[in-house]
């Protein structure tokens, strides 16, 4: 099953200290949801507050349109699936998975049917009647996910779950998951301090930073148009240039930069148009620098700079760049693995003016 996850104006203090600061969100039936920001930010006070551990100081919550503010655990449509899912050592794969069955009071041959579809659906029917110290930790994992999946929840809520795997087996298991989410259609609400499995699972991702949502959308809007200086410093890497708005008139603005002036269409400004005099920094990708004069959108040329250091990376050269206007800023730049790069070498700071995002320098 699955539900619409609804959060209106929810904040969290504990004592003097707002750990969730009026937060809104609508999240669509099937999605998967993934609450990404750095330690601290809270994520997890917000997973809490869906799965009803925490109550809210205000603001409500409902899912699948019934109010769940002050719904207990066991009575929501919600399970949560922990980074510590401790399985039970002493029970088969098959009566782990049923357990939460069982005490719903599901009769032995459902519960056996219905654990054995789940480890199915996993990649572990054949190992049904194993017990957990005889699997691999990603095997665990599995089971842990077709044990939180095996009582039908509506929203099923997971706090770091891979958080405890070396990075190949997280890197295929966020595979695994997206793909056995898209399979089960139930809306799913992740929580990582990892950008790139963000990147790879997520339907929507959720910025937080301060127990504020910074932005929100599909992985591909919040990388290529972020709608905060944060956002936009957290999901990859980006160089900021501070500017200030000269004119601002008819959907487009100048910025003046200590590279120069950059005129750029509204477009640009992902968090609305400024008004002249406002201070602005444009940030740019580093795999956003191109050659002068390759492909035909249009270019903004922000003078010349000379390679200072670089790193083969296989697919692309690292370069860092010091910008003739202003030696002392360091730009870094991607550049092609066939390029032919040596330090002290001249290159053009050359952009698509549609690949600048330019954002408030201070935002509230
Ligand atoms: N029960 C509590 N009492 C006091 N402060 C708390 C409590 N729970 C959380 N906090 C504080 O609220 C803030 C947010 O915590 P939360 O666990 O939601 O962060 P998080 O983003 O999930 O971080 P992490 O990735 O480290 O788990 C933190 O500063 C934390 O210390």
């Amino acid at each position: 099953m699955t539900a619409p996850v609804s959060i209106e104006n929810a904040t969290k203090t504990f004592g003097s200290f707002t750990a969730l600061d009026n937060v809104s969100l609508d999240i669509n039936a099937g999605e998967f949801i993934v609450l990404l920001g750095p330690s601290g930010c809270g994520k997890t006070t917000l997973l809490s507050i869906l799965g009803g551990f925490l109550s809210p100081t205000k603001g409500r919550i409902a899912i699948g349109g019934k109010e769940m503010t002050n719904v207990p655990p066991a009575k929501r449509p919600t399970t949560t699936m922990f980074q510590d899912y401790a399985l039970f050592p002493h029970m088969k794969l098959k009566d782990n998975v049923g357990f939460g069955l069982r005490m719903r009071g599901v009769g032995k041959t459902e519960r056996e049917e219905r654990a054995k579809s789940f480890l199915d659906l996993v990649g572990l029917k054949t190992s049904a009647d194993k017990k957990p110290h005889e699997l691999s930790g990603g095997q665990r994992q599995r089971v842990a996910l077709a044990r939180a999946l095996a009582v039908d929840p509506d929203v099923l809520l997971l706090d770091e779950p891979l958080g405890a795997l070396d990075l190949k087996l997280r890197r295929q298991m966020q595979d695994e998951l997206k793909a056995i989410q898209k399979r089960v259609g139930t809306t799913f609400v992740h929580v990582t301090h990892d950008q790139e499995e963000a990147m790879a699972i997520a339907d929507r991702i959720v910025v937080m930073n301060q127990g504020k949502i910074e932005d929100f959308g599909p992985p591909s809007e919040i990388y290529m148009r972020p709608r905060s200086l944060f956002s936009a410093g957290f999901m990859g890497e980006v160089n900021f240039i501070p500017g200030k708005v000269m004119e601002a008139a008819s959907g487009r603005a100048v910025v003046e930069t200590r590279l120069g002036n950059v005129a750029l269409p509204g477009t640009c400004f992902t968090a609305g148009v400024p008004s002249a005099g406002d201070a602005t920094t444009l940030c740019i990708r580093p795999e956003h620098f191109r050659g002068a004069g390759e492909g035909d959108a249009p270019v903004t040329v922000m003078g010349q700079a000379t390679i200072s250091g670089s790193a083969f990376f296989g697919t692309h050269y690292r370069c860092h760049l010091a910008p003739m206007a202003a030696p002392d800023m360091s730009i870094v730049a991607h550049m092609p693995q066939s390029a032919a790069v040596a330090e002290g070498q001249a290159v053009a700071l050359a952009v698509n003016v549609g690949d600048i995002v330019a954002l408030p320098s201070k935002q509230a």
